[in-house]
């Protein structure tokens, strides 16, 4: 593509975040158009490039990534369809942005790695939006600046109001602690070297067998701990905290919004957000501005991407199935990833 010419994305799976990415690219980011919508349900994706001049639907997600006519590729399909998405990119050499998860397993992940790795050109961006949001580019400035001393130990809460009736407590952990893993390897800037989950009395509210809340603690390499509560059932609305406690201070993220607690006179409340959509509605603009950005200079510069790339997805997946084994158990369960170094590009042999 020529550098003044809008960026030609095909948007795969226009459910509730696909939808979403498709407004925002239409009426919010600068240099691309969406040129063609793909959804299993065709019907969906008819009603909304309808509403979208120069918008077209192709029935088959493959063929809309091999489409001569589209620059880049946003994949918001489910996690189960990414694997296959992805390999079809790099075969194509389209610049992807995957949502989180990468793919929904440790094994199919080392091999988008490896398969991006052989063409030597990283095109593969993974929605980790949080690195984008402000308040954790603040946290992650002030810590990355010394100010708070050397980290120690990190605290993460994240609630969701409720999930859809196919979540099980496993996706509690691939989908929502996910998020939780990236944070903490974006923070801490080393990987995760353990997991254990415990899971208390459920919430009554949750859908029988869903084991939620879960209490999910890590070890890193060097030592830190890490505790996060997940819980996704709780009816109220959306709570993402984060505290990092260093050697000379700690700070906390998450909290300006204010408590809720509207049910309980006297006790201090203010308004908080009810969905992601609108907490990290800024942290997704500012992403897939920055990814636009990156993959129109990309054709000149051959830089693709710009944030979390295919080896953080494959390193989530990697804490996240040890997760899983935890959940089983109750057990520590160590992080098993190859090393970095042992994934070469053509130009490193
Ligand atoms: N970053 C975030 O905060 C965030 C938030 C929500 C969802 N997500 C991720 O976004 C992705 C989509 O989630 P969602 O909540 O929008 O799901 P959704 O179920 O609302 O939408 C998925 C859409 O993909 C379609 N689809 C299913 N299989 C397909 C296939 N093989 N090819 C083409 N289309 C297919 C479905 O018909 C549906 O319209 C998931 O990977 C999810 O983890 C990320
Ligand atoms: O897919 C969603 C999304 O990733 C949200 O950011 C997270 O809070 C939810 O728990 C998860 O189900």
């Amino acid at each position: 593509m020529t550098a003044s010419r809008n960026l030609r994305i095909a948007v795969l799976g226009v459910g509730m975040m696909g939808a979403d990415h498709v407004t925002r690219i239409t009426s919010t980011i600068s240099g691309a158009r969406v040129a063609v919508v793909n959804d299993y349900v065709v019907e969906k994706a008819a009603r909304l490039a309808a509403t979208i001049p120069g918008c077209r639907v192709v029935e088959d997600p493959l063929d809309a990534i091999a489409d001569p006519d589209v620059d880049a590729v946003l994949l918001a399909t489910p996690g189960p369809a990414h694997e296959k998405q992805l390999l079809a990119c790099l075969e194509h050499g389209k610049p992807v942005m995957c949502e989180k998860p990468l793919t929904t397993d440790v094994a199919t992940s080392l091999e988008v790695v490896a398969r991006e790795a052989e063409l030597g050109t990283k095109l593969i961006q993974v929605g980790f939006m949080r690195r984008f949001d402000p308040e954790y580019r603040q946290l992650a400035a002030l810590l990355h600046s010394g100010q708070l001393g050397r980290p120690l130990l990190l605290h993460c809460i994240h609630r969701n109001v409720s999930v859809p009736p196919h979540f099980d407590s496993a996706m509690i952990v691939k989908d929502s602690l996910v998020h939780e893993v990236d944070v903490t390897r974006f923070l801490l800037n080393e990987e995760i070297s353990s997991v254990q989950i415990i899971t208390p009395r459920p919430n009554p509210r949750a859908p029988e067998g869903l084991r939620d809340p879960q209490i999910a603690l890590f070890t890193t390499t060097s030592g830190m701990h890490v505790d996060v509560e997940v819980f996704v059932t709780t009816g109220v609305a959306y709570e993402v905290r984060t505290e990092v406690v260093g050697e000379s201070g700690s700070a906390m993220i998450g909290l300006d919004v204010g408590l809720i607690r509207t049910s309980t006179p006297g006790i201090r409340s203010g308004r908080i957000t009810r969905t992601f959509t609108e907490r990290f509605g800024q942290a997704y603009d500012i992403e897939i501005q920055r990814w636009v950005d990156a993959v129109r200079s990309g054709f000149r510069t051959g830089n693709y991407i710009d944030g979390p790339d295919a080896w953080d997805g494959y390193a989530a997946a990697a804490v996240c199935a040890a997760g899983v084994e935890s959940l089983e158990t109750g057990e520590r369960v160590t992080v098993e990833m190859v090393q970095r170094s042992s994934i070469r590009s053509p130009d490193d042999r």
